[in-house]
């Protein structure tokens, strides 16, 4: 693969070949019944990427990955009343490598909850009790240890399926690994999930067409096996597909299994075939375990239980409608209706409620073979202590992270139009309506107004229309969130890049916009009073950029983020200094802090020096004497005269920092703080509701006891 690296088709040819002898060695694996099961060797081109190049050669001995669980409980704290519901109660079982097992069950069984506490992500107000074990040890999954797919495909909607790959490879492997190393490890991903056909078809948004959505999920899903992981989480991955794409992503994730790792994947409505894919099954109904064991076995265990299969009907089809009480007031209802009768046969479940058949199979299979053969299993992969595999997330430096984010980012800034292109477009439609309003505002009694206006209307609305990106920052948003929580890089990478990329739009954008103003409304001659202007506008409008991003971090919903922004820059405009003069505002709170809290009111002051400053004004009547700029500053607009205008600008210009360090302070309050405090919160309520219930319960026994008393001495006396 290295001598094949030096041409780009030469190097994806060897990628190919070498993948396709991964899937026949696979294939070969899964003809055999149970020999990938019981021999989980990692495939040549897996072995070679994912020990030598993940930094993992000195990791001795087996990396594949056993994954148990015993007792696993969980229970939500519900709203503010300190309920709790228990989610998922006392499960056990486990995961091999070189299996596949479907979590299975009703909405609402705990599938996706399950899949969580294994994966070390359960929400903030969930409290887990039991163990989980990897390779022997308490797991610690958080932050990229182990794969996970989420079940919405968050992707850059402008990159090709190449390009998508190719940035993450870029962002996670370690930077000595040669390119073109990387790159055949991304062409071979890419024939790994199928999609040579669509690798060069951007993925797709509100204005590309793009990929299918059985794409999506591949891309999903190769972005995750990039760097080899040994335990790969899916969260329903053939959820939307059609039965083809299913049956395909699902025979890919089987492939993955066969080449020695460890698969968990949580499945809605599976069809026969993609079911037979399964290795093992846990079949879970309101939180409790029905069936856990081989796939193959579960209708065996029906047919034991009482519920055998009807012939015709698909295994996984019977599974869930025996354990699905839904299906209880769906008759109840129909049957109230007279919408339908309904006709003896042999079919237990007819005769039956599913409430009782599912507490009939939970029970039977607590009293199974399977359940004891779990029990012994979970118990033996507990005893035995494997290498510890902690070593996920990113192996590129942080310079690598951040170049690659920066020139991603950019990507997708100059390829999404509703970014910035569009946002340019109004801004030069808007300042050429400002420019004709207040076209060449001369030096009249009647301009010293226009001119405050103008710049009042400049900082303060144009400014504000940059509130317009806040879309696309909840996109990225939510790309980061992804990434992050699988470990791919860092916050200050992120924020850095977020920064650097949007600069060179955002220079644009208020260079030829402020340009355009500037020339049309005749402010203030001179190049250092143009070059103020601009310097102004521009750091106005990436202050409210960050100010942006960082609502987007914190408030990922973006008609609330655009409603919260709006407010904020609202309340800033009014203590700006035009609305109401300086002097005038009220000390406390609007005056200080507040007016110098807002960006508008140092851009305004700054601006009103630049514009006015060394200017003479006509009087009311020509006859009287011209007003000097210096005096109208200080009189008209209570302006500071003897503070310099460039410090102004170095105000705003600190404010982007300011608000760039808040915008980092806020990711890492939304990642370590805030589950923190709401799990504390959600916590003290359950011990004030549990104290709560006690002191009622110590309050009414002593009068129960003395009725039950006082009856007993009645009997007594009247027998
Ligand atoms: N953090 C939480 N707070 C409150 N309730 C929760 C929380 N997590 C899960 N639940 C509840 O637990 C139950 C199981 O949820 P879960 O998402 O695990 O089910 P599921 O089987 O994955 O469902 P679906 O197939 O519809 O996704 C649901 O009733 C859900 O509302």
């Amino acid at each position: 693969m290295r001598k094949a690296g030096a041409n780009g088709a030469g190097m994806r040819e060897a990628a190919v070949a070498a993948v396709a002898a991964e899937l026949e060695d696979a294939g070969g694996k899964a003809a055999g019944a149970g020999a990938a099961a019981a021999a989980p060797a990692l495939s040549p081109l897996s072995e070679t990427l994912w020990r030598d190049r993940a930094g993992l050669a000195l990791l001795d001995g087996d990396v594949s990955a056993r994954l148990a669980w015993r007792d696993l409980t969980v229970t939500v704290a519900l709203g503010s009343s300190g309920d709790t519901q228990a989610v998922l109660q006392g499960l056990t079982g486990h995961a091999e490598p070189g299996t596949i097992t479907a979590l299975m069950g009703p909405s609402g069984s705990g599938k996706s909850t399950l899949l969580d506490a294994l994966a070390g992500r359960l929400a903030a107000n969930a409290f887990l009790s039991g163990t989980v074990l990897l390779n022997g040890r308490k797991a610690n999954l958080s932050f990229g240890a182990a794969a996970y797919v989420t079940q919405d495909d968050t992707l850059i909607g402008t990159l090709t399926v190449r390009e998508t790959i190719s940035y993450s490879a870029r962002l996670r492997l370690p930077d000595n690994m040669p390119r073109e190393e990387k790159q055949a490890l991304v062409e071979g991903t890419i024939v790994e999930m199928g999609l040579q056909d669509c690798a060069d078809t951007v993925i797709g948004n509100w204005h590309l067409r793009g990929i299918s959505g059985g794409e999506k999920r591949r891309v999903s899903i190769a972005l995750e096996i990039l760097m080899r992981p040994r335990l790969l989480f899916l969260d329903e991955p053939t959820s939307g597909l059609d039965s083809a794409s299913a049956f395909f992503v699902t025979q890919t994730l089987r492939g993955l299994a066969r080449d020695g790792r460890t698969v968990i994947a949580s499945v809605h409505q599976p069809s026969s075939e993609v079911f037979e894919l399964f290795d093992s099954l846990y079949l879970l109904s309101g939180g409790k375990t029905v069936y856990f064991g081989k796939a193959s076995e579960a209708c065996e265990f029906f047919a034991q239980a009482g519920f055998p299969c009807p012939p015709l009907r698909n295994p996984s089809d019977h599974f869930l409608r025996c354990v699905n009480s839904d299906f209880d007031k769906v008759k109840a209802t129909l049957k109230g209706s007279m919408k339908t009768k309904f006709e003896r046969t042999d079919d237990p479940l007819e005769r039956i409620t599913t409430s009782e058949a599912m507490r009939r199979l939970i029970s039977y299979y607590q009293h199974s073979q399977y359940y004891i053969n779990a029990q012994q299993k979970v118990d033996e992969m507990a005893r035995v202590k494997g290498t510890v595999l902690n070593a996920g997330g990113s192996q590129a430096s942080f310079a690598m992270q951040t170049y690659t984010l920066t020139k991603r980012s950019f990507s997708n800034m100059s390829r999404d139009f509703g970014y910035y292109w569009l946002r340019l477009i109004i801004y030069i439609v808007v300042t050429i309506c400002i420019g004709t309003i207040y076209l060449n505002v001369g030096t009249g009694y009647s301009s010293i107004l226009a001119r405050g206006a103008c710049a009042s209307f400049i900082f303060g609305f144009v400014t504000f229309m940059s509130i317009g990106g806040f879309p696309s920052f909840v996109e990225d948003m939510k790309v980061f969130q992804r990434e992050r929580l699988n470990g791919h890089y860092g916050v200050l990478p992120f924020v850095i890049s977020n920064t650097l990329s949007a600069m060179p739009f955002l220079i644009l954008i208020t260079f030829a916009s402020g340009t355009l103003c500037y020339l049309m409304v005749r402010l203030h001659p001179g190049f250092m009073h143009y070059l103020f202007f601009v310097l102004c506008l521009y750091a106005s409008v990436t202050v409210v950029e960050s100010l942006m991003m960082a609502i987007a971090s914190m408030i990922p919903n973006f008609l609330m983020g655009i409603i919260i922004g709006a407010g904020i820059q609202g309340i800033f405009m009014l203590v700006s200094g035009f609305f109401r003069l300086p002097h005038d505002i009220p000390k406390p709170f609007w005056r200080y802090p507040m007016s110098y809290i807002s960006f508008h009111y140092w851009a305004l002051q700054g601006q009103y020096q630049n514009d006015l400053k060394g200017l003479m004004f006509n009087n009311q009547d020509d006859e009287l004497p011209k007003i000097p700029g210096d005096y109208i500053l200080e009189n008209v607009f209570q302006i500071n005269v003897n503070r310099s205008k460039w410090l102004d600008l170095s105000v705003l210009f600190s404010m982007i920092i300011i608000y760039r360090l808040l915008f980092f302070i806020m990711i890492k309050i939304s990642e370590d703080v805030t589950p923190w405090v709401r799990g504390y919160i959600a916590r003290r309520r359950v011990q004030n509701r549990r104290q709560r219930r006690a002191e009622l319960a110590a309050v009414r026994s002593p009068s129960l006891r003395g009725y039950v008393v006082d009856a007993a001495i009645l009997t007594a006396d009247h027998p």
